[in-house]
């Protein structure tokens, strides 16, 4: 028995555009990220890959994404899971801030070690920022777990369980499984699923709008390790473009 799962980063967004650090921000798609969702769907089209069960964040940047995927696949229909353990990692005191600007006041290393260390979080977001999203009523039954920054690490202790207890379970059902979600969540998935070691993880990058398939053993490890994305071109240049922002 092997298992099929399609993770799908959401398209281009406005505050991919304007260079914004975003985290849990709820930014829209811009008119290349509708494109790009709509071309993730033909692809799925193309290679004969059709999701079973669609996972989505809470955030609209990757449910308008899957939705639109999901209608050029003429796979509207299929059952919806949404969950805070798949939204972006929260970018604490980050969010709403310009990249290349925070390159130039903080310098690379620590730069760097914000957007891609693996343990180690930015300033946390105070509660009366306007990128606070501590009074949110889609948060409301997070109480006193509401993040207020992460690090890589505190986003894979927050979507492991969910892994396990809810994607894995379809996946074990013979469904296959898209997960639409976001460059960091999609980064800790794919760190546990290929074993990739706390450094190396520093150096992975998930273009946007691209269905990346992983086709899983009996254990759920990859058969095909770091995934086959489904224009493997365009996602090669787009992993370089995300390697590099911020730096202008
Ligand atoms: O701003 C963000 O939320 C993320 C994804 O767009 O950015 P980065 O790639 O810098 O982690």
């Amino acid at each position: 028995m092997t298992y099929k799962l399609i993770l799908l980063r959401h398209g281009h967004s406005d505050w991919n555009a304007k260079n914004l650090f975003t985290g849990w921000v709820d930014v829209d798609l811009n008119d290349q990220g509708r494109e790009e969702a709509v071309r993730g769907g033909e692809l799925l089209v193309e290679n004969n890959i059709l999701p079973d069960v669609l996972y989505t964040s809470l955030l609209k940047r990757a449910i308008n994404t899957a939705n639109m995927a999901l209608d050029k696949a003429n796979r509207g229909w299929i059952p919806v899971k949404r969950d805070w353990r798949l939204n972006e990692r929260h970018y604490g005191a980050l969010q709403g801030k310009d990249k290349a600007q925070t390159l130039a006041e903080f310098g690379e290393e620590q730069f760097m070690e914000w957007r891609r260390s693996y343990d180690t979080p930015p300033p946390p977001l105070s509660d009366d920022s306007e990128f606070s999203q501590a009074h949110d009523p889609r948060y409301a039954d997070l109480g006193d777990a509401l993040p207020r920054t992460e690090c890589l690490k505190d986003v894979l202790v927050r979507l492991l369980p969910y892994w396990e207890s809810d994607i894995k379970e379809d996946l074990k059902a013979g469904k296959t499984v898209l997960v639409t979600a976001h460059g960091n969540s999609l980064r800790a998935l794919v760190k546990h699923l290929d074993g990739i070691s706390d450094e190396a993880i520093a150096s992975l990058n998930i273009p946007t709008g691209i269905p990346l398939v992983y086709e899983l053993d009996e254990d759920f490890k990859p058969i095909n390790p770091g995934g086959t994305y489904l224009d493997p071109d365009a996602a090669a240049q787009a992993i370089l473009a995300v390697a590099n922002q911020g730096k202008k």
